[in-house]
């Protein structure tokens, strides 16, 4: 049917657009992304122990393992070869004795941290290599800071205890820290270490800011064998309602100086990195989606509830118009793959 020109009069008042117009196509689909989801946005988590010939499946956590040194270049070799970017190393201290009341091991230069640093660097020169700063992995009373005889926690032994361990892993080639206690003025302390030593110019510092306490980290602990003991919550996370709570976190952290921020967990908490995106629009934010939901999809897909790769699409594209720039994730290998294929 061709078109003739009709008289203003005689057209349909009643319709102002059709947006369906806008996406009909799969390349409009396309299109409407404000932002697209690439391989170098992704950062991937890794857990190094220091029983080095170790490579342990971890049940809670699909497809993901726990690695010794010795382990570590094999596996990284392949997904390295499929274009991933950069990774958030977690240390592991399975050995007895390996904890103490200051997080000794967390630095030790023959620990799984440190080792992992030096090896990534050497094996991966393009690797970006972030490492999560806290005590609570090294503590033999699991808190994230060092206490008070009381129990409490010392502020002040707290972050300089955080700040020369950020500071180490530094020295030993980390290119980004990201300290996790949320304790008050480690950020400020961290970049004051960073400056002693020379390695401000050359060290990004991506701090957890809003880190909310919940149902959402169980296979983390399983992976990093944390278990928190006595009932007690270990780090000193946000409560779930907090949302003025994290508002003022993220100030405060801009205020020390931070690089980078941190909203975790991601998909309960849009709204939280929508604030973020506002608050700290002058750098970068990043998602974590972490180790419960990334769990609870599996669960679902397994269950036929939903198709895996679409709902981990949908839900990292969720953080992309929250307003993240960067996604901590466990499925960064799934990704490198699929960002492939479509
Ligand atoms: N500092 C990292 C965590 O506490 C947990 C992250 C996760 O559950 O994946
Ligand atoms: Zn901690
Ligand atoms: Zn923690």
């Amino acid at each position: 049917m061709v078109h003739t020109a009709r008289f203003l009069d005689e057209r349909p008042t009643e319709i102002a657009s059709i947006l369906a117009g806008g996406y009909n196509h799969p390349l409009l689909r396309e299109w409407q992304n404000e932002r697209q989801l690439t391989k170098n946005m992704f950062i991937f988590p890794l857990f190094i122990s220091d029983q080095d010939d170790e490579e342990t499946v971890i049940p809670s956590l699909p497809n993901i393992k726990r690695f010794g040194i010795n382990k570590l270049k094999n596996y990284m070799t392949g997904l390295v070869a499929k274009g991933l970017r950069s990774v958030i190393l977690f240390g592991v201290p399975l050995k007895a004795g390996a904890k103490d009341n200051v997080a000794t091991s967390a630095d030790d230069p023959e620990g799984p941290v440190i080792q992992a640093i030096k090896l990534l660097r050497k094996e991966f020169p393009d690797l970006y290599i972030i490492c999560d700063v806290c005590l609570c992995e090294y503590t033999s009373h699991g808190h994230c800071g060092v206490l008070y005889e009381d129990g409490t926690i010392n502020r002040e032994k707290s972050v300089q205890r955080i700040a020369a361990v950020a500071v180490n892993y530094a020295i030993a080639g980390a290119h980004c820290v990201a300290p996790s206690d949320m304790i008050d003025g480690r950020i400020r302390e961290i970049k004051l270490g960073l400056i002693e030593h020379g390695l401000a110019h050359k060290t990004f510092v991506m701090s957890y800011s809003a880190k909310f306490s919940g149902n959402l980290y169980g296979p983390f602990r399983d992976a990093a064998c944390s278990q928190p003991g006595q009932g007690d919550r270990k780090c000193y996370q946000l409560p779930s309602g907090g949302r003025g709570l994290a508002r003022r976190a993220l100030k405060r952290d801009l205020q020390e100086g931070t690089d980078g921020i941190i909203v975790k967990p991601s998909t309960f908490y849009l709204d939280v990195m929508s604030d973020a995106a506002e608050i700290c629009r002058d750098i970068p934010v990043c998602a974590y989606h972490v180790s419960g939901e990334y769990a609870m999809l599996h669960a679902a897909a397994e269950k036929g509830v939903v198709d895996l790769k679409s709902i981990v699409f949908e839900s990292h594209y969720g953080f992309l118009r929250a307003g993240a720039r960067l996604i901590i994730s466990y499925f960064t290998p799934e990704f490198l793959e699929w960002l492939d294929e479509n």
